[in-house]
């Protein structure tokens, strides 16, 4: 058996009047993230995190942002790209590990919610999958309101 582990890391901008997902759901808040794509900033980070993993290139070299084929597009649908590509090599995914950092709003109550939704995508128990939040109280991008970044590790397993 051979275990593989991951990091991934993605930043997005905020900015008002953009719709914010963030772990294939959508968030009530004034502003959203700027993005080609939905802007899902913690999918981006699990994406990366499980194509390291798996020794495969940065989700920007799959799903450029200059392609207009992936302008707008539903970030859950690159996520379900990812795992076939991951699968296709062999592995299953273990856990995945995640962290968001961001000043606004409170997503405590809503990551079941994010980990269903994305437990749904990747064929995994919600339970191997974890999502915990942190203000970086006031401090930095994330602290003044200007961006929200997420850090992901993943552990995959080739049997
Ligand atoms: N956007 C966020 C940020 C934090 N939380 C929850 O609040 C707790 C306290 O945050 P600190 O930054 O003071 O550590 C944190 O442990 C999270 O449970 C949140 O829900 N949404
Ligand atoms: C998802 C992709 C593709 O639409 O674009 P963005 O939504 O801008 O996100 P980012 O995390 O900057 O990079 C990955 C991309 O290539």
């Amino acid at each position: 058996m051979k275990i593989k582990t991951g990091i991934g890391i993605d930043i997005h901008r905020l900015e008002p009047g953009l719709d914010f997902w963030l772990g294939g759901i959508k968030l009530e808040h004034e502003k959203g993230c700027v993005a080609h794509s939905d802007g899902d900033v913690l999918i981006h980070a699990i994406c990366d995190a499980l194509l390291g993993a798996a020794g495969l290139d940065d989700i920007g070299v799959y799903f450029p942002d200059t392609d207009p084929a992936y302008k707008g597009i539903d970030s859950k649908i690159l996520l379900k790209k990812v795992i076939d590509m991951i699968e296709d090599k062999g592995f299953a995914i273990g856990n995945i590990d995640c962290v968001v950092c961001l000043q606004r709003p409170k997503i405590k109550m809503r990551t079941l919610e994010m980990r269903e939704c994305l437990s749904e995508i990747m064929g995994i128990d919600v339970d191997e999958i974890t999502i915990k939040a942190t203000t970086t109280e006031k401090l930095g991008f994330e602290g003044r309101e200007e961006g929200v970044s997420a850090y992901v590790t993943v552990l995959i397993i080739k049997l």
